[in-house]
């Protein structure tokens, strides 16, 4: 795990020291937008217009905010437009790396050897992090975007010419009501698990795991009187709680010690999970084993031993309730 500084590659894991044992995410850099006919979208520059074959995609089959973007491409159609070269689970001393050894499949583009260098081939003095997933352009030979939410978005809309898949899932009239929801499951949930997983102080990880805990109650209770998160059809706020939800009682219970509760022992998360997992192109987006492999055997000042847990037998197949709502 490390970060680029002017282009080098640098092995370091986050700091914490500065913001009393609290893991804090960076902001993602790279901000453009793919959009129908190429006009800017809402920031970045202008010039990627949406062209069937022109996109990369770079993901981990482990990462929850990657797994939003396959799950898109699943739900709008666009395999056959967009291509993905999916990184090895293992993030050690090189970050994420096109090693094939655990099932990566290698980098299609460029045959690099490590995912820095997609973003030194974008930006020779690049300084940030390496993240996935990333939005390449074959065209212009540059990274469009390396933020999943927008991502997502792009995919929401701007192939819909190319696919005639017109299903929205980001709508107008429920914008502002997604835009909220997600400002609270992004901090509580998605980003709440990794707050409790990396804190260094006993403070930072209580706090954390409180507000994970609270939030969970309160998206159960939404879930007993509604089907999903903004009432009855399925909205991208679904889709982004559910990578993380499908993660948890695999991982996030037991490696970032968010464990209070096992997702199973909530009903009606239980059953939402099982409905939005059995959705048609998701569960083979779905990859347990990278997303265990990666998480018990990549941050090692969690787990030395590097041994990666056999169970929970959690069988997502299984019949849901969800329509009785
Ligand atoms: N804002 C980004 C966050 C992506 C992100 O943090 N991805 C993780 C993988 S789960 C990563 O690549 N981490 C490497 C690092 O932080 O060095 C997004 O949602 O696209």
């Amino acid at each position: 795990m490390g970060l680029l500084v002017e282009g080098k590659w640098h092995d370091k894991w986050y700091d914490t020291k500065n913001s009393k044992g609290k893991f804090e995410r960076e902001a993602a850099q790279l901000r453009n937008w793919v959009t129908k006919d190429g006009e800017a979208g809402p920031s970045g520059t202008s010039g990627f217009a949406a062209e069937s074959g022109r996109y990369h995609l770079y993901v981990s089959l482990a990462c929850p905010w990657a797994h939003r973007t396959l799950i898109f491409r699943a739900l709008k159609g666009l395999e056959q437009h967009i291509s993905v070269s999916v990184v090895s689970p293992d993030m050690l001393e090189h970050g994420w790396t096109f090693d094939k050894t655990e099932h990566g499949t290698g980098d299609a583009l460029f045959d690099f050897d490590y995912m820095h260098q997609i973003y030194t081939r974008n930006n020779a003095s690049y300084s940030g992090r390496v993240t996935v997933p990333v939005l390449w352009d074959k065209k212009q030979n540059c990274i469009v975007s390396n933020e999943s939410s927008e991502i997502i978005r792009m995919f929401n809309t701007a192939f819909n010419h190319l696919t005639g898949n017109e299903h929205d899932y980001y709508p107008e009239h429920l914008r502002a009501e997604i835009d909220e929801i997600n400002e609270f499951v992004y901090h509580n949930i998605n980003n709440g698990v990794y707050k409790a997983g990396f804190a260094t102080t006993q403070d930072a990880y209580e706090g954390a795991y409180n507000a994970l805990f609270n939030a969970l109650d309160k998206v159960e209770a939404i879930l007993a009187k509604q089907r999903y998160l903004v009432g009855t059809q399925i909205t991208e706020t679904d889709w982004r709680l559910f990578t993380t939800l499908i993660r948890f009682d695999a991982v996030y219970f037991s490696h970032f010690k968010c464990n209070q509760r096992m997702l199973e022992s909530y009903p009606n998360i239980a059953n939402y999970i099982r409905e939005l997992y059995q959705v048609k192109g998701v569960a083979e987006t779905v990859d347990f084993y990278h997303i265990k492999r990666h998480y018990y055997f990549s941050h090692t000042m969690i787990n030395p031993t590097q041994v990666v847990p056999v169970g929970p037998k959690v069988d997502y197949s299984s019949a849901h309730n969800r329509s009785s709502l």
